[in-house]
């Protein structure tokens, strides 16, 4: 059987302290990165809103329609400030994510750009399903009153490396998605989340070990760094957990960067030993199994 993973690949995960000014965020994580290549990264991660605060009212203030032509790069920064750090540090980034209008409809997405080391954008997912969730005396927050849902799975294919599928934060709530792109054959699941202190206490890690251990895959998390001065205290915490569901590396909740190997063989290693993946029974719950495909593709 090829390996999933080809070959062994330091992922940088950049737990970023972010700010309200968007200029300084694009900096920051400019100098973060590097110094994530520097010590080997060549997939490098960055959190869910990156470029600005994380809340409804700063969605729109921030948003960028995606122009990839040079004379719009005052319109598009964040793009063109990813673009050129994946040409400068060598390396993939997966640029977290930011708000995002779409200049047509007017309509605005969480979302989130891979870019090559050439610079080529390689992908964008627009987060699937939206923060809305209402825990009272802890938590109410409505992603849908200001945006508007995305509608694929996004799976990249790094030639070096193999595929890497990405989707944001509370998307890690629906294990479909996460299942499928294993069954198209990814062998690892990237979310850029904020995930929160009463969330994040119960379910960040376990969300991140169940993906993994029911797919049998790398996982990592990237968090912003917690603000306690911001409207939103993002839990921390990046992590990145094994095909066995062993937690790798994990950054407490200040800024941090967090670069761990990613080794060709664990998944063939841990699919041989427990090996549910090939002892599933589509047969018994075939309904299920529409869309999850059979295999690799
Ligand atoms: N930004 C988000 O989608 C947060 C998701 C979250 O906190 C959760 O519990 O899920």
């Amino acid at each position: 059987m090829a390996k999933l993973l080809k070959t062994s690949v330091k992922l940088a995960l950049i737990q970023l302290a972010t700010t309200a000014d968007k200029a300084h965020n694009l900096r920051h994580a400019r100098t973060k990165v590097l110094e994530a290549t520097k010590a080997g990264a060549r997939i490098v991660v960055l959190p869910e809103c990156f470029n600005s605060p994380y809340g409804t009212k700063y969605f729109p203030q921030y948003a960028e329609t995606l122009l990839p032509s040079p004379p719009s790069e005052s319109q598009s920064p964040s793009y063109h400030a990813l673009s050129s750090l994946a040409r400068e540090s060598n390396a993939y980034i997966i640029g977290g994510s930011i708000p995002e209008l779409e200049s047509s409809s007017k309509k605005l997405y969480n979302t989130s750009l891979t870019f090559a080391p050439s610079g080529k954008l390689l992908a964008t997912h627009r987060k699937v399903h939206l923060f809305d969730i209402d825990i009272p005396g802890k938590i109410r927050f409505k992603e849908s009153e200001v945006l508007s849902p995305g509608n694929k799975i996004t799976i990249v294919d790094i030639p070096e490396y193999g595929k890497v599928a990405i989707a944001i934060c509370y998307d890690i709530r629906f294990p479909e998605l996460a299942t499928i792109a294993a069954r198209k054959g990814a062998f690892l699941l990237i979310y850029p989340g904020a995930f929160n202190l009463t969330t994040g206490a119960l379910h960040w890690e376990l969300q991140a070990r169940a993906r993994a251990m029911d797919n049998q895959v790398f996982v990592g998390l990237c968090s912003p760094a917690r603000d306690m001065q911001a409207e939103y205290h993002a839990w921390g915490h990046s992590m990145v957990v094994d095909p066995n569901a062993e937690v790798m590396g994990e950054l407490e909740e200040g800024e941090g960067v967090l670069v761990v190997e990613l080794k060709g063989e664990r998944i063939e290693e841990v699919r041989k030993g427990i090996p549910i993946y090939d002892q599933r029974r589509f047969d018994v719950y075939p309904d299920v199994s529409e869309g999850f495909g059979r295999g690799e593709e």
